[in-house]
Formats: structure tokens, C-alpha cells, sequence
């Protein structure tokens, strides 16, 4: 069984179409990154996937459930919202208790899985800390935390690395990838092409509120385009190639360098690299837009 279904989702905020015949489905034990730009509805489909929203059309069902009976699977979600909600008026461990408490956890049973999870994740410091006090990277860290006191079966991760630095996006793709090793099933949101690369068993292009392509991150780029590139500083077209123009570049896609090298040599032009053909290229030549 899927752990999630999405059969063509449509949403509209007023008359504004924000999501646009959405379908995907997620299996068991898979990680799934959705990525697109600013504004390409990506927290409006992790809301409306997490019971937030309401889609005006389509069909969503999680663990075979359909929205109205989210309630009974609610404790086998864990969300990390895109923005930080931990109340900033009380402590780290009071935090994670509140919410236990709110999942209908008893308070011993949500004290001793808040103290262990700390733990576990090397914040037991943090433990008696007012979360004003702490930084960027440990709120999120705290936030991951907190959507796994339920021992949920599926995470939905709005962007759960947006702006922190590497070392502890590392820590938070380590976590994400231990449980996948216990079948837990992830879906995320991102901007990172090399984030969504790395983490995840299919990779969907959210577009314009359109999921304009998915599978595979390293099918992806082979199914539609050749594995290299060459980069070319002017806008030029050269016919039978796949290309695309970007900032005054042009960017030609081949698998046969000498064959493009001597093709150019005839007009007169150098590229300035030739290089691997990567996502971000994909995404590009698809949309004519960056991530
Ligand atoms: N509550 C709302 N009311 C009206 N319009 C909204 C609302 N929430 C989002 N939108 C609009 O819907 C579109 C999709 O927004 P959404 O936040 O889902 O995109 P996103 O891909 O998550 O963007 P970002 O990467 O910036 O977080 C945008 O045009 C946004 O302005």
C-alpha cells in the first residue's frame, strides 16, 4: 500500500490557481523531495498533505485514508513545519512535552521519549534552554525532534533546511536517512538541488503549481538529456541540439564532445566549460527558471 496517494489536486487560493493536476504517490521506506522555486506551491501541497488545506479538486489518501479520517492517523505523521513554531515562552523539554501531551501521550511516556530523543540527537543541553536562546539551526534540530515523539511512519519536512550551514544540513540528512533505515517514509520540500539528489528515491519538478516531471534523480537527467554541457558566453543556436539560454549563456547539451567541439569550431566560437550535465540544468532547460 502507498503511504501516500495524490490523484490530480487542484488548489486555488481565491482565483489564484496555485496547484494544478497534481499526482504522485509515495512507497514505504521512500524518501520523496519535492523542489521548485519560490512560489511554485510547494508549502501549499505539504499543508494540504498534512491536513492543514483543503484542495478544491482531487484525491489525496495517506495510509489508505482519505482527509476526513486524518484524525485517526494523525500520531503516524510527524511534520516539521516550514516556519518556526515552538512557543518561545517556555523551555526546550516543556516544549516537547506540551506537544506529546497534545498527540494524547502520557506525560511520563512523553518525558522519558522527549529526554531520550534529546538524547539521541546530542541536544540533551538544550534540554532547560527558553528557545529564543537558541540558534537557527538547533530550533529546526528541535523542531525534527519534536515531530518524532509519535514514532510517526511518515515525516512531511517543509524545507526543514532552508538557510542553515552545512555541517548541520549534513546532520539533518544523516537523521532523515537513519529513518529511512527503519522504513520510515519522507517527503521534503527544497530548494537544494544536491539536497534533493542525495536524499531522495524520486525527485518531482514543481513548477508554476504543475509537477512538470519526476523519477528517479539519476534517470532523470539521462531519460531527457545528454551528460554533458558546454557553456558558451553568448546566445546562439545551433540546430539539433538540446539548449537553452540563461543570463546571456548559452548552454548546449551533448554526449559526443569532439563532435560539438568541431561543430563550434566551424562559427567561430569557444565554450568557456564544458562540464557533467547536472539538475539544476535539467530544471533550467525545462522551465527557463532557477530552483
Ligand atoms: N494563504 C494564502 N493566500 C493567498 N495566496 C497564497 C496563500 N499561501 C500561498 N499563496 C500563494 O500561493 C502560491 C504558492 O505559494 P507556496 O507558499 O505554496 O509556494 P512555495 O513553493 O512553498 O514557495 P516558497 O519556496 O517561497 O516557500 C504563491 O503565489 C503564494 O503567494
Amino acid at each position: 500500500m502507498s503511504v501516500i496517494q495524490v490523484e490530480s489536486l487542484t488548489k486555488y487560493y481565491k482565483k489564484l490557481k496555485v496547484l494544478e493536476g497534481i499526482s504522485f504517490s509515495l512507497e514505504e521506506g521512500q524518501i520523496f523531495s519535492l523542489i521548485g522555486p519560490n512560489g511554485s506551491g510547494k508549502t501549499t501541497l505539504t499543508k494540504i498533505i498534512s491536513g492543514f488545506s483543503k484542495a478544491n479538486s482531487g484525491k489525496i489518501k495517506i495510509f489508505g485514508r482519505s482527509t476526513d479520517e486524518f484524525k485517526k492517523i494523525k500520531n503516524k505523521i510527524g511534520l516539521v513545519p516550514q516556519e518556526n513554531n515552538l512557543d518561545q515562552d517556555i523551555n526546550v523539554l516543556e516544549n516537547l512535552i506540551v506537544h506529546s501531551e497534545l498527540c494524547g501521550l502520557n506525560i511520563k511516556i512523553a518525558k522519558e521519549r522527549s529526554l531520550n530523543l534529546l538524547q539521541k540527537f546530542g541536544l540533551d543541553k538544550y534540554k532547560h534552554e527558553d528557545i529564543r536562546n537558541l540558534s537557527g539551526g538547533t530550533k529546526r534540530k528541535i523542531m525534527l525532534l519534536r515531530a518524532l515523539l509519535t514514532d510517526p511512519k511518515l515525516l512531511i519536512l517543509d524545507e526543514p533546511t532552508v538557510g542553515l550551514d552545512p555541517s548541520i544540513r549534513r546532520q539533518f540528512w544523516d537523521i532523515i536517512i537513519g529513518l529511512k533505515s527503519q522504513n520510515v517514509s519522507t517527503i521534503f520540500t527544497t530548494h537544494y538541488m544536491e539536497e534533493a539528489s542525495f536524499l531522495a528515491d524520486t525527485i518531482a519538478f514543481l513548477n508554476k503549481g504543475k509537477l512538470i516531471l519526476s523519477g528517479n534523480p539519476q534517470d532523470l537527467i539521462k531519460n531527457i538529456l545528454e551528460n554533458f554541457v558546454f557553456e558558451i558566453k553568448k546566445r546562439i543556436s545551433i540546430e539539433s541540439y538540446k539548449s537553452y539560454i540563461y543570463e546571456d549563456k548559452t548552454f548546449i547539451f551533448t554526449s559526443n564532445k569532439e563532435g560539438l567541439l568541431s561543430k563550434l569550431k566551424l562559427f567561430g566560437i569557444e565554450p568557456c566549460t564544458i562540464r557533467e550535465t547536472t539538475l539544476d540544468d535539467l530544471f533550467l532547460y525545462l522551465t527557463g527558471e532557477k530552483v
